[in-house]
């Protein structure tokens, strides 16, 4: 039974869906030395932000096939080691939004009037209202950074609130701004005009060190930030030192460089700052639908299905996935087939497509062309994670090539492979029932199913070939299921196509190359 290790508290959801397929052992707040001791018999590892998944963590997890996010931010986790390894990385990209935007919203409101400070007061028998006076957030800008999932929804609620958005982020359109009210700007002028900023940015080269001292130094002093994304994102110290000077209003925090917050400027600075310890997803229905999403996924890449959120499958989203999971088949058969007729190495595979498949994503297509290609060289090491990576170190050129018209089949897939022993292509189709018919090898016509141990052989179309290499198999006893010859011209070039029960045996290759005609063979191992 397979094994995973849960090491940051999620919700029993999360448990249940695992424990249908696993051994779950939930171990909590794990020290990193305890971690990296016991990893190498788990299959599978599920954290929220406390675990710190280095690459010390992975490389001990040498049975390890997935690490489940229990959140959205995965910058707890070396994903481009995880990548390398092959081991998928996902997430839960929307399961905990609505939590962390209305965290957001509460921490805006609970600074403009100063909540917690005026709870302390009456908690310690005051009644002082004169220095509890706020600010109210209607009609007032809040600049937004980042207007992904939880900033859009932020958007929205401040928009009823009767706020005037302003929005910086490079990669949302002018079009998708305007549906949710927001006018994009640049970052300078979001600062200066922004009487709240909010940040809901992931935590990257770029985002590191945003707000700095320079940036501070371009707000109003009624200005208040709220950043409820990722730490480091604001450089503290500045922040603090922005806040006891004045130069702005103040800050809510409940993300920090360090988690857990240690020492810090950020403390002691009266009703002006608000931190609280990283909760922007910790409600009880965000904790359900993060827990029962990545569990789920877990559990599926488990039973060898797809995972629905891997943040490090480029272009495999869950409906795609589907839908293409046939053709995926299709190309890794084909991507296998060609890198064994093409031996040696390997410097360039074309993928095109052709008809029908011309208006799909080509990405899956060609990472599962490159599993195929590279799994004779790396085995059950290369998978949809790492094989782009893999190829990329081998330097192998792709190249992807579409073409809309339909010839024969309404759509096929044709891979060619170039390397040091010459150029070989093959193409294939999926017939209705998606099994898969090879129709081309090195441009010779076919139709073949590809079967599990296969010779081809390239030769001159004339009489008396095929009886004698069927007996030369025969005085060998190997089995020939099916037989095919493709060829352009009668008795011109061509090839045949052998499905065969048995393995070649160690030397038949070698005799099968001295027959009258055959300029070379292969035998390949589906
Ligand atoms: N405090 C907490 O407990 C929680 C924190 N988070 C964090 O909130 C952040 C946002 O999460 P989501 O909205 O779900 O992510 P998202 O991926 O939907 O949105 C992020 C947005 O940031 C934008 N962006 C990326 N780089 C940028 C840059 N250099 N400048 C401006 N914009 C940039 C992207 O275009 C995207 O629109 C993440 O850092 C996530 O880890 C998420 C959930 C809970
Ligand atoms: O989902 C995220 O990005 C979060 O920051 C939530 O973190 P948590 O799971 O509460 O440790």
């Amino acid at each position: 039974m397979a094994k995973v290790l849960v090491s940051d508290p999620i919700d029993q959801a999360g448990i249940d869906i695992l424990s249908q397929v696993a051994q779950v052992d939930y171990k909590p707040k794990l020290p990193l030395d305890e971690l990296v001791a016991i990893i190498p018999s788990y299959d599978a590892l599920m954290v929220r932000s406390g675990t710190k998944v280095t690459a010390e963590v992975i490389e001990a997890g040498t049975e390890l096939k997935i690490i489940g996010r229990a959140g959205v931010g995965v910058d707890n986790i070396d994903v481009p080691i995880a990548t390398r390894r092959g081991i998928v990385v996902v997430n839960s990209p929307e399961g905990n939004t609505i939590a962390a935007a209305e965290h957001t919203i509460a921490m805006m409101l609970s600074l403009s009037r100063m909540i917690p400070d005026a709870n302390q007061s009456v908690q310690a028998e005051q009644w002082d209202r004169k220095r509890f006076v706020g600010a109210e957030v209607y009609k007032k800008n809040l600049g937004i950074v980042g207007l992904g999932k939880i900033g859009s929804h932020v958007a929205a609620i401040a928009r009823a609130m009767g706020m005037r958005l302003l929005a910086y982020d490079p990669f949302i359109s002018l079009e998708r701004a305007d549906q949710l009210g927001c006018r994009l700007v640049d970052l300078d002028l979001l600062f200066s005009e922004s009487d709240y900023i909010t940040l809901h940015v992931p935590k990257t080269p770029e985002t590191e060190n945003l707000i700095d001292a320079d940036a501070l130094a371009k707000m109003k002093p009624t200005t208040r930030i709220v950043n409820c994304s990722r730490g480091g994102i604001i450089n503290e110290d500045a922040l603090a030192a922005a806040v006891t000077a004045g130069t702005i209003a103040g800050a809510a925090l409940d993300v920090y460089a360090t988690e857990p917050l240690g020492a810090s400027k950020l403390r002691g600075l009266g009703p002006n700052v608000i931190l609280t310890p990283h909760l922007g997803a910790s409600t009880a229905e965000a904790q359900v639908n993060v827990a029962t999403d990545v569990a789920e996924q877990i559990r599926d890449v488990l039973l060898g299905l797809p995972a629905r959120s891997a943040v490090n499958i480029p272009g495999l989203n869950p409906s795609v996935l589907e839908q293409m999971r046939p053709f995926l088949q299709l190309a890794e058969t084909l991507g296998n087939l060609v890198g064994q007729l093409a031996g040696g190495r390997i410097d360039q595979l074309t993928v095109r497509l052709q008809g029908e498949l011309a208006s799909s994503q080509s990405q899956p297509l060609v990472v599962a062309s490159l599993k195929g290609l590279l799994s004779q060289a790396l085995r059950e090491r290369v998978n949809y994670v790492n094989a782009s990576i893999e190829a990329k170190e081998r330097g192998i050129r792709v190249i992807e090539t579409k073409d809309a018209s339909v010839h024969d089949y309404s759509g096929s897939l044709s891979l060619e492979a170039h390397g040091s022993l010459g150029a070989h292509s093959v193409t294939g189709v999926l017939l209705g029932d998606n099994e898969i018919r090879v129709t081309s090898v090195n441009g010779f016509p076919v139709n073949v199913p590809p079967s599990n141990y296969m010779l081809f052989t390239l030769h001159r179309d004339m009489p008396g070939i095929i009886g004698k290499i069927g007996s030369l198999l025969g005085s060998f006893n190997v089995n020939i299921a099916s037989m095919q010859v493709g060829r352009k011209i009668v008795r011109g070039e061509a090839v045949m196509v052998l499905s065969l029960d048995d393995p070649l045996p160690d030397g038949v290759l070698s005799e099968i190359t001295k027959v009258e005609g055959i300029r070379d063979a292969y035998t390949v191992k589906l």
